[in-house]
């Protein structure tokens, strides 16, 4: 098939280069010329495992081309994807201005029996609205389907290749019998391909996203809980994942979800329900426990420094909201920075991808460092944001030998507790009892 791909972040580029590798012509655009001159010359603008390899085997065999000429690849597609960024706006509801611009502008090229795609995250009610403007602007009545995506950053070309189901939202039964041929080639394991109306389809985005969102708030806020009454939530979690009806997924106790997605997905669900006249208190208090947790460590650091961190030195491992990503879009960790600096403390950085963002923000208030034992040196104390997988075996001893005390404040639970007592470490971590020499 045709394929237009507006947008090449993170979803509309592996979108994009997913589709191409199983054999379609895809053609991607974005409004960035200098992002499309990147990907031209085979260069990916972010950090996703594999997917450079992907990118370049496909424009190599002439079926991914990149461009900033809309028109160009509209006029010749039979399906236009739109997968463009729909922030949170400032009422909190999703910014769409990028999505209609896109709109407004594909209409007049448009082929009669293409099928517009909305892959971005798009409140219930959207479809509809591109299927009456577009109506308006062509005169004619065109297809418009809903694609949700459900991919997660640092996995995104595993979770694209083998999804767990796809959902897909039509008003024309033959649009969706083009969709299911399209993404054949990545259901051959009887993972189910799910038609509903478009409504549906927007919604089931969301309400995936806030239900994720809210396991995590649930065992955050029960972490918090243990750590004041006594237990660990690790062994909580084991005790309530056993039960096939609860399970094991998406119930790490951390320093809160960032991302691009879940905070700003969870509020604009908020709004829709406000919109719809219900009280959205169940997604408020997710959202509010959530802030609160990004500033869990600080907490835990106050607590052990008495409110008192003026010219102390903290090294922090973690950037990234996530392991697997340079993305630093409402990441825990910059909550953390941003308030030991106004309490005067010196922050020295590392991570293995999200370094060069952060110093785009931060410059030079804050020392990066290449390796994470680097951080350490001269360092009062460890906080730790994010669980890279090189931070979950250091040699303890040279952690010990570099800092100038003995102390880590862990988010991300990455040590056994005894094992750090034995150490002589004062250990903080999340819903455990902290440990002390
Ligand atoms: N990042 C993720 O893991 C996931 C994101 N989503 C949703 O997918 C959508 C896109 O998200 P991301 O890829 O993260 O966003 P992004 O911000 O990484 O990429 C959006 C791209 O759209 C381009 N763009 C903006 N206006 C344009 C225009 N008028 N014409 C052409 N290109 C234009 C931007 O230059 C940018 O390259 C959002 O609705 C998001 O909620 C859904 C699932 C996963
Ligand atoms: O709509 C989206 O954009 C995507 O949002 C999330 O994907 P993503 O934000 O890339 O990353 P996740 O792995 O879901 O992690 C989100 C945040 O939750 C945190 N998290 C995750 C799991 C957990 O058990 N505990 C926890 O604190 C992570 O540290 C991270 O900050 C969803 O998992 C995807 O299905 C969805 O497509």
């Amino acid at each position: 098939m045709k394929i237009a791909m507006v947008g090449t972040g993170y979803v509309g580029l592996v979108t994009g280069t997913c589709f191409a590798d199983s054999g379609n012509q895809v053609t991607c655009v974005d409004i960035n010329a200098a992002k499309v001159a990147a990907l031209q010359e085979g260069k990916i603008p972010i950090f996703e495992p594999g997917l450079e390899e992907l990118v370049v085997r496909n424009s190599e065999a002439g079926r991914l081309l990149f461009t900033t000429d809309l028109a160009a690849a509209v006029k010749d597609a039979e399906l236009v994807y739109l997968g463009v960024g729909t922030p949170q706006g400032d009422d909190g509801a999703a910014d769409l201005s990028a999505l209609w611009a896109v709109v407004d502008g594909l209409a007049p090229h448009l082929q009669p029996d293409a099928a517009v795609v909305i892959k971005s995250t798009v409140p219930v009610g959207t479809n509809a609205q591109a299927y009456a403007r577009l109506k308006e602007l062509t005169g004619r009545e065109c297809h418009v389907a809903s694609n949700p995506e459900f991919l997660k950053e640092g996995a995104a070309i595993d979770d694209f290749m083998k999804p767990d189901r796809v959902v897909v939202g039509v008003r024309d039964e033959k649009v969706g019998e083009k969709l299911r041929r399209l993404y054949a080639p990545f259901l051959r394991t009887e993972k189910p391909f799910l038609v509903m109306s478009p409504e549906s389809a927007e919604l089931t985005k969301y309400v995936a996203n806030a239900m994720l969102a809210t396991k995590i708030s649930f065992i955050n806020t029960m972490a918090n809980l243990t750590e004041k009454l006594g237990g660990d939530i690790n062994d909580v979690r084991r005790g309530i994942g056993h039960d096939s009806r609860i399970g094991f997924s998406f119930l790490f106790p951390g320093v809160g979800y960032g991302g691009s997605c879940f905070p700003k997905d969870v509020r604009a669900l908020e709004a829709m329900f406000a919109r719809a006249g219900i009280d959205p208190v169940m997604l408020q208090a997710v959202d509010k426990i959530n802030e609160e947790q990004k500033s869990t460590l600080l907490e835990k650091i106050n607590d052990y420094y008495s409110d008192d961190l003026a010219g102390k030195t903290f090294a922090i491992w973690g950037l990234a909201f996530k392991p697997r990503t340079d993305d630093i879009r409402e990441a825990p960790a910059l909550v953390l920075i941003e308030k030991l600096l106004a309490a005067g403390a010196k922050v020295r950085v590392h991570d293995p991808e999200a370094t060069e963002n952060v110093a785009a923000i931060y410059g030079d208030k804050l020392i990066y460092c290449d390796l994470p034992l680097e951080t350490l040196e001269g360092a009062d104390a460890l906080a730790i944001n994010t669980e890279w997988a090189e931070f979950r075996q250091p040699d303890m001893n040279e952690v010990k030998r570099l800092l100038s005390a003995p102390v880590i404040f862990d988010g991300r639970n990455l040590y056994d507790c005894a094992t750090m007592k034995d150490l002589g470490f004062t250990y903080y971590s999340i819903g455990r009892q902290t440990v002390r020499p």
